[in-house]
């Protein structure tokens, strides 16, 4: 796809102005990281019948939450020349140069590093699995996938996907079947969270050379895919409770939120109005927190009851 951007470092902002700490938060995506570490919270939660050890909860969190935000702060570098050509991330600390690319450079691998090493202690198999996400966002997804197919977030929302399962191995060192159904939620989630996003800023993408599904096939293609995956979500979310891994405060929690993911995505395809896919996109968010929310909260009651 000769007309789509690829990522180069070249082209750097000049550093104009002095970085303070609240650009080096900011290059940590800090709200998607914490949601990512409330997702990694309940998958510690569900690995147990009760509570997880303490030690395990909090270098779990740090680890994760350290290797996430270095992967969010390699994306700001490599993403940086397209950053600069959208509304949207213009401001960004290394696109507007107020954070260099080797400071950003040196500030992601530090938190790679420490993140490992807290995650290490722990067990091998989550550092590896979690470093492997890290790789999956940062290099596959930001490097490859984003500019190679409109299916790029599709495949890269796996690495988004994963804390559940790495806060299950976290706690328990091993793989479970019940963590891979955590997974699955969230990978189901992703298009119609990003989907709903990239129709609301479809000119930025279209500008910055970026193939996401509406600039590829197009705005009424993309709704009808995030109404269908919106569906597919409320089958998905059926799962942990078919599965015995979760009850009745989770499975009507769950029913209520996807069927309300499903009615804004009904909505959008056929009753479309000004700002629905902000509206959407937002509701999406508030859609996974209540599903972990649900999650938990389910679990706490089985475990007292
Ligand atoms: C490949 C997968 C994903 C893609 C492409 C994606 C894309 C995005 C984008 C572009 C934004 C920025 C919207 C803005 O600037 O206002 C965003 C925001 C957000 N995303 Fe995602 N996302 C993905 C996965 C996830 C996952 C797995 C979670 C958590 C479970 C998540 C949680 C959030 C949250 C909380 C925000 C709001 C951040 C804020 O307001 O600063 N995302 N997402
Ligand atoms: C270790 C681990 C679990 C790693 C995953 C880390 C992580 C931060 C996943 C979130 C996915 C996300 C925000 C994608 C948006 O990227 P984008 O480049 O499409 O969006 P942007 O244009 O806002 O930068």
């Amino acid at each position: 796809m000769a007309k789509f951007n690829t990522p180069s470092l070249a082209n750097s902002a000049p550093n104009t102005e002095t970085a303070q700490w609240r650009d080096y938060l900011e290059l940590t995506k800090p709200k998607v990281v914490a949601m990512l570490l409330l997702t990694a919270m309940v998958g510690m939660c569900l690995a147990v019948p009760s509570l997880p050890p303490a030690h395990a909860v909090i270098l779990g969190l740090l680890g994760i939450g350290m290797q996430s935000a270095a992967a969010a702060v390699f994306n700001h570098v490599i993403d940086q020349r397209i950053d600069r050509q959208m509304q949207r991330t213009i401001h960004r600390p290394v696109a507007k140069g107020r954070v260099g690319t080797s400071q950003a450079l040196a500030f992601g691998g530090l938190l790679m590093v420490a993140g490992f090493a807290l995650l290490w202690v722990l067990n091998a198999l989550v550092a590896w699995l979690t470093f492997a996400s890290l790789i999956g966002y940062a290099v596959v997804y930001t490097v490859w996938l984003k500019h190679a197919t409109p299916q790029n977030i599709v495949i890269g929302g796996l690495a988004g996907a994963m804390p559940p399962l790495l806060g299950w191995v976290a706690v328990t060192g091993t793989l479970d079947p019940h963590a891979l159904l955590l997974v699955i939620l969230i990978f189901t989630w992703t298009p119609p969270h990003f989907w709903a996003l990239a129709i609301h800023r479809e000119k930025d993408y279209a500008k910055a050379g970026v193939p996401m599904l509406p600039v590829t096939h197009g705005v009424e293609f993309t709704k009808t895919m995030i109404l269908l995956y919106t569906l597919l979500l409320v089958v998905v979310g059926l799962l942990p409770w078919l599965a015995g891994m979760s009850g009745l405060i989770y499975l009507f929690g769950s029913l209520a939120l996807n069927l309300g993911f499903a009615w804004y995505a009904w909505q959008l395809k056929f009753h479309d109005r000004k700002g629905l896919a902000w509206q959407t996109f937002k509701y999406s968010i508030w859609h996974v927190f209540g599903l972990f929310v649900a999650l938990l909260a389910d679990h706490a009651w089985r475990a007292i009851g």
